[in-house]
């Protein structure tokens, strides 16, 4: 079922079913139409899922196969990692401490499998802004602090994410987090990033820390923290365009394909998927000092053009 939200001389934005045929759990999303550009999000997680702008291919990949289910992360657009990126190395401490406790920390943090709430929308001849909210206390044990998230996105020539993280409780808090975004590539054979050449890096498969030497590759399993805040550029030489993107507030980037193998063996990503996109991931890996009562706040602008 379709409901226009919003329709005005620059802009409509509807609210849509958006796994309607697939037997699922139903989640509410949100189009959006613009002269600048086309784009989706999900309410579940307040999670991008496309962004086109106008005469441009998508920039985000989404899976055929992802997953629309309460407790599972959507596998593509731009999933919010919040409050802790991978898995929570606090976990085995608290568990020592708590032996009768039976938990899981879901990888990459509770926001991306929670429903957000749609606080403001308003365009003008320049784009759509959409505020999305979540607010929590006691969520996980190892995040029990009252917080709001509150994310605004921009959809117009650019995509423009902020997430501003408030600690609520009396107790200082620490997290981590990534802007996963999912860039939709010709294949990533074709992909450059030359502002990863020279930036100190962890590789997560094989625990070593190196520096990039050489242009990276992105053919195959990767899966690496570069610890720099430089704007980066992906240059896809099939398609001939560029997705320059620019993050503030965040130390690091992390860079993922599954490679085949491992993609082969993930239900939510469809059969070849994997050759279709590069995560590259606006993050700050490592603990961060959220105080209580405070506010952080980072983002990122995503900009494409033709070569
Ligand atoms: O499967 P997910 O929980 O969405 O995680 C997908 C990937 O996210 C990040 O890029 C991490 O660095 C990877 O280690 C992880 O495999």
């Amino acid at each position: 079922m379709t409901k226009i939200l919003l329709d005005n001389d620059f802009s409509q934005v509807t609210s849509i079913t958006l796994n309607q045929d697939s037997g699922e759990e139903c989640f509410e999303g949100l189009n959006i139409s613009h002269a600048y550009c086309q784009a989706k999000v999900s309410l579940y997680g307040g999670q991008v899922l496309s962004f086109k702008p106008a005469d441009q291919k998508d920039v985000l990949w989404l899976s055929n196969n992802a997953s629309y289910q309460m407790g599972k992360a959507i596998r593509g657009g731009i999933p919010l990692c919040w409050p802790w990126f991978g898995p929570n190395d606090k976990q085995s401490q608290y568990i020592a401490k708590n032996p009768d406790t039976e938990f899981k920390a879901v990888n990459h943090g509770f926001a991306r499998q929670l429903p957000w709430q749609l606080a403001s929308i308003e365009a003008d001849e320049n784009g759509v802004t959409l505020v999305l909210v979540l607010t929590g206390k006691n969520q996980h044990p190892l995040w029990p602090n009252a917080y709001r998230l509150t994310q605004t996105l921009f959809f117009g020539r650019s995509l423009k994410q902020t997430l501003e993280m408030s600690n609520l409780s009396q107790e200082d808090a620490q997290y981590s987090v990534a802007l996963h975004s999912y860039f939709t590539v010709s294949n990533p054979s074709n992909v450059s990033i030359d502002a990863l050449t020279g930036v100190r890096y962890n590789d997560k498969l094989t625990g070593s820390s190196s520096i990039q030497q050489e242009s990276v590759s992105c053919v195959g399993e990767i899966d690496r923290e570069y610890h720099c805040s430089d704007k980066m550029t992906v240059i896809d030489n099939h398609w001939q365009r560029r997705i320059d993107i620019v993050s503030s507030n965040c130390q690091q980037w992390v860079l993922w394909n599954p490679g085949t193998e491992l993609a082969n063996t993930m239900a939510d990503i469809h059969p070849q998927g994997e050759q279709n996109y590069v995560c590259l991931e606006a993050a700050n890996t490592s603990w961060q000092a959220l105080p209580a009562g405070e506010t952080v706040i980072i983002s990122q602008e995503i900009n494409v053009t033709q070569l």
